[in-house]
């Protein structure tokens, strides 16, 4: 089968060629081969999404929408965080231009990604809480290695989730789900995420998360790629569509939000509680 050479290949390290180093954050693969893109994060320690990663990750996505490759898949380079979510410390003390900025960039990244017309796929190989989880279900497809967790656990920290981080969501989970999950912040165990739907499969590593990301990429090998992507993009057209009618109203929420002194608050307590989490180890 078309789909199982592919994996083969992409897995048995076959030939490479390395498309783009340009961005500091993030790295494109394209496998000569297979077609496919490997998106990789890069940003030390806990793929924080700050705005330079996030402007690396819309870049490096643009590229592979303009390269023709055959699908994405979206990973990091740490062995134990898919990525950690939004950086904690653009939205604490921020300065309020670069936080316009930053959010404004997280919409642009979001609206690239979960409307991109390639393929999409996350080898989640670490934990992925909140913004981590938003990219991984903007994906279409996600395969998880064990012993991590997922989740969108904004509540935890005294925040809400904007409606298109929930349409991200939803898209993967029934509402039922999804709501409650939301509202407890709630932190699922790969097992658990699998359980749910909220992952497709496990891997027991990486390069076998990857594989099996090619593996159904390269199902869509025999589909008229421009039926498929058109098909893809009126499922999210709505989402999108959303996001983009209130982009600006959305920022205005979010830049009311972080000024709030009890926002603050809670987050100088969240970040101190992370640091002392670090030094009992
Ligand atoms: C009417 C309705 C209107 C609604 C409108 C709403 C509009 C406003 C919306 C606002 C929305 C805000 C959305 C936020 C989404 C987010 O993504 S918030 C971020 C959430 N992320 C987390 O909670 C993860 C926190 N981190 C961890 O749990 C752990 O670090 C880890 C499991 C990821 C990794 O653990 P470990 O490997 O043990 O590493 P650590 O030692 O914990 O961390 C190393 C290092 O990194 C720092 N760090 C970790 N995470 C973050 C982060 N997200 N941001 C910044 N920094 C982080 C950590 O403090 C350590 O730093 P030091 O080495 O001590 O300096």
């Amino acid at each position: 089968m078309l789909h199982t050479n592919l994996s083969r290949l992409l897995a048995s390290g076959g030939p490479k060629r390395l498309i783009s180093t340009v961005n500091k954050l993030t790295t494109v693969e394209v496998n000569d081969k297979t077609g496919i893109a490997i998106l990789t994060m890069n940003r030390p320690p806990v793929n924080g999404l700050n705005l330079e990663l996030l402007q690396d990750l819309k870049s490096s996505i643009d590229e592979i929408e303009g390269n023709k490759s055959r699908g994405l898949i979206l990973t990091s380079s740490s062995p134990t965080i898919f990525s950690a979510g939004l950086d904690i410390l653009e939205m604490y003390k921020p300065d309020m231009d670069r936080c316009r900025a930053f959010w404004s960039q997280l919409q642009e990244t979001w609206l690239a990604l979960y409307g991109s017309s390639v393929p999409t796929a996350a080898a989640i190989n670490g934990h992925s809480p909140a913004g981590g989880c938003l990219l991984a279900t903007s994906c279409e497809y996600r395969v998880m290695v064990p012993k991590f967790t997922i989740g969108l656990n904004e509540t935890q920290l005294g925040m809400i989730a904007p409606q298109w981080f929930m349409s991200a969501f939803l898209s993967v989970l029934p509402q039922r789900e999804a709501e409650r999950a939301l509202n407890q912040g709630r932190m699922f165990t790969t097992e658990e995420a699998l359980r749910v739907g909220l992952i497709d499969e496990t891997a027991n590593s990486k390069e076998e998360a990857i594989e099996k990301c090619a593996a159904f990429i390269g199902t869509f090998a025999k589909v008229n790629p421009l039926a498929r992507s058109l098909t893809k993009q009126q499922f999210r057209a709505a989402d999108l569509q959303q996001l983009k009618n209130g982009r600006k109203e959305d920022l205005e929420k979010f830049l009311f939000t972080v000024s709030q002194p009890a926002l603050q608050k809670g987050l100088g307590i969240y970040l101190e509680g992370l640091k002392k989490k670090v030094k009992k180890q």
